[in-house]
């Protein structure tokens, strides 16, 4: 299971957890928060993902990377945006070198 689960299996998960009891999910009651504590954790759960990265231990990195995509999930979920809308960014900037599209953005 874990060589083939992807992202989208998870946003899957997280779509379906959605409409589940609060007491019963994690994502239900925090998207009960509503998008300030959503965004709050992902927001810590991005400085921890970079305490581990500066930190060298790749386990650590691994965990809080893992925590750091969850949470950005239910962010998009909360936002009403999918997996496949980022898809769809991304595949727009293929072809182009970031360096490039900087130096667009400095003398545009
Ligand atoms: N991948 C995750 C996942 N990663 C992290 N977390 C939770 O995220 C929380 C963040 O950790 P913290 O220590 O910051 O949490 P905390 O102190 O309890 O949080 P706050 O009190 O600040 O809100 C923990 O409760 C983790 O269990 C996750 N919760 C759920 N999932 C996935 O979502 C699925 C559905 O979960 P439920 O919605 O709970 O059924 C699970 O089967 C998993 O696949």
């Amino acid at each position: 299971m874990s060589d083939s689960f992807t992202l989208a299996d998870l946003e899957a998960i997280v779509a379906r957890r959605a409409s589940a009891d609060a007491g019963a999910s994690y994502t239900r009651s925090l998207l009960d928060k509503g998008i300030g504590k959503c965004a709050q954790k992902l927001g810590e759960e991005a400085v921890e993902t970079v305490i581990a990265a500066i930190s060298g231990d790749k386990d650590a990195v691994v965990a809080e990377a893992s925590d750091l995509l969850y949470h950005l999930l239910v962010v998009l979920k909360a936002r009403g945006v999918e997996l496949k809308d980022i898809h769809q960014e991304l595949a727009r900037r293929t072809g182009q070198s970031g360096l490039a599209e900087k130096a667009s953005r400095q003398h545009g």
